[in-house]
């Protein structure tokens, strides 16, 4: 059994809720409210400009220079992403961009550079994973499920499309043979890693679908 394999077993449960939450369900269905996908979006154009500089950080942080190329043209990505947000939904809608980072998206992303910054490679690397991952699944799961058309098919058609999933598979491969040559103790923290990351993209859809504000 491959390691990422047990990583989605372990975090199957936290899948199956991000799967069934109403923002997902509702997407799919292309009845989710304007207003919370415009939350979304924003929230997450604030989440892909750090997620870009944590997998750079980790980047840094590879053992040799393939591994760090694949991090460098995920970041890149994630930037260009970020940027292909602005040129088509800030425009489309009118978005504010004054409020910042919700509470979801904040503990999100200052996981992530936290992790990638003082965590060891491997461990940053199965924190970046779900990212990937767990997008590629509901992109996949959505695509596949879908009410057509649906004014959400742009979002939709990014997480299902191929290239996605090309960055998805390079993800699963070095974090596979990062965990071969890992320690008992380094694979338990990999663990925990992937876990919690998993439980903030939870956080992070069910902050967007709640509007969620700072209680104070
Ligand atoms: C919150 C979140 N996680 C993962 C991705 C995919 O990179 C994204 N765009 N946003």
């Amino acid at each position: 059994m491959k390691f990422t394999d047990q990583l989605w077993e372990e975090a199957l449960p936290v899948y199956t809720e991000i799967e069934n939450h109403p923002f997902n369900q509702e997407l799919k269905d292309g009845t989710l409210p304007v207003e919370k996908f415009q939350f979304y979006i924003y929230q997450d154009s604030l989440y892909l400009a750090d997620f870009a500089k944590a997998l750079a950080t980790a980047g840094t942080r590879a053992g040799n220079s393939s591994e760090l190329l694949e991090f460098l043209q995920f970041a890149q990505n994630a930037i260009l992403v970020e940027r292909a947000l602005h040129i088509g939904y800030f425009k489309e809608y009118d978005i504010d961009l004054k409020s910042g980072k919700a509470p979801g998206c904040f503990a999100y992303t200052n996981y992530l550079l936290a992790a990638s910054t003082f965590e060891s490679y491997e461990v940053a690397v199965a924190a970046l994973l779900p990212c990937f991952w767990i997008y590629k699944k509901v992109g996949d799961y959505i695509y596949e499920n879908q009410a057509k058309p649906n004014s959400y098919q742009n979002w939709i058609d990014a997480y299902a499309g191929e290239d996605f999933a090309k960055s998805v598979e390079n993800a699963l491969k070095i974090c596979n043979q990062l965990a071969q040559n890992a320690s008992e103790s380094t694979k338990l923290k990999m663990r925990e890693a992937y876990l919690t990351a998993s439980r903030l993209e939870y956080v992070f859809w069910d902050s967007a679908y709640r509007l969620e504000e700072w209680p104070v």
